[in-house]
């Protein structure tokens, strides 16, 4: 699994009718989004796609809602108009406020659930199943559905897009359900961006229940560093520093038109404990 770069379906120019729809679905803060977040989604797609076994035909950025409590998270409005200002050049990249909409905070796997299965009922409809790279959506009827091997597995695989920082966060105790993690893990996959300061191989042979499913995690690895984190943007806005070229310029616009990061906003959530902290208890991973 942790592939090497040439593939000998694409090196031979082979084509795969079989190739499996990949959904794209990256979780997190946006706080606020980033140039390395988008890229995260042209490395993973240039990845999966060049192993000749998948076609990412969609990708969907689903920031968390203030309910989190992280440290510094200002108003979900705010990061998700940040976010659609950041993917309105992508056409392929889209954002969705399902997650943010829910009144409490959610567990990732209850999000990838929730796509899996928005996904599914759309195909099972019949009607249009988003198949289209450039966001126009296909019409598949039910008949040719059932009646061709192909068009029954159009419906797309839903896949956890990360860093490398997000997958070893899961060994923290308390912060993630083991059940949850098998779920993620084993039923979507992850495609995983290698980050400066982690070392995703190590942490995947070292946690047992990772080295079992490893098939199923896609390690990209960024060979051209790139440490950009929403942590940093936000320090240097408060700082009164440009943040150009690390943020989308409509997103640098938006931030100085609303007046957003200072010291009192990085202070938010200060004393309140993470919600995922907060709900679970107990069981560590092993
Ligand atoms: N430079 C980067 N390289 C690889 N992955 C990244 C990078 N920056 C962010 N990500 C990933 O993007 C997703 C969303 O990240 P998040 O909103 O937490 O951004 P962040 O920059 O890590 O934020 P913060 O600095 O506030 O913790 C996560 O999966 C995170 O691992
Ligand atoms: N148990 C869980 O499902 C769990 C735990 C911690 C973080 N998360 C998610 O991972 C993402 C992490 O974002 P941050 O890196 O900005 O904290 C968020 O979308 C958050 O909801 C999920």
């Amino acid at each position: 699994m942790f592939d090497c770069s040439v593939n000998p379906a694409v090196e031979s120019g082979m084509e795969a009718h079989n190739k499996t729809p990949v959904v794209l679905l990256s979780c997190g803060s946006f706080n606020p989004i980033t140039n390395m977040h988008l890229r995260m989604f042209e490395l993973a797609r240039d990845h999966l796609e060049g192993s000749g076994q998948y076609t990412v035909v969609k990708g969907i950025i689903s920031p968390v809602g203030d309910s989190y409590k992280k440290k510094g998270l200002i108003e979900a409005t705010h990061r998700l108009e940040m976010a659609r200002l950041a993917t309105e050049s992508s056409d392929w990249i889209t954002v969705n406020s399902w997650e943010i909409d829910q009144p409490q905070w959610l567990e990732t796997v209850k999000v990838l659930r929730h796509h899996s299965e928005e996904l599914r009922a759309v195909g099972k409809k019949g009607d249009e199943v988003d198949l289209d790279k450039y966001g126009k959506k296909r019409r598949v009827s039910r008949s040719r559905l059932s009646s061709s091997p192909q068009l029954q597995r159009v419906v797309p695989q839903v896949m956890m897009l990360c860093g490398a920082d997000v997958l070893e966060s899961f060994g923290i105790p308390n912060l993630w359900k083991p059940e949850d993690i098998v779920e993620i893990v084993g039923r979507y996959g992850v495609v995983c961006i290698t980050r400066s300061g982690n070392n995703i191989h190590k942490f995947i042979y070292q946690t047992d229940v990772l080295w079992k499913l490893c098939r199923k995690i896609h390690v990209v690895h960024e060979w051209v560093t790139n440490d950009i984190s929403a942590t940093h943007v936000r320090r240097a806005l408060r700082r009164g520093q440009s943040v150009k070229y690390l943020v989308p310029d409509p997103v640098l616009s938006y931030v100085q038109e609303h007046n957003l990061y200072s010291s009192e906003s990085e202070n938010k959530n200060a004393d309140v404990v993470l919600a995922p902290l907060q709900i679970n208890s107990g069981a560590s991973l092993s």
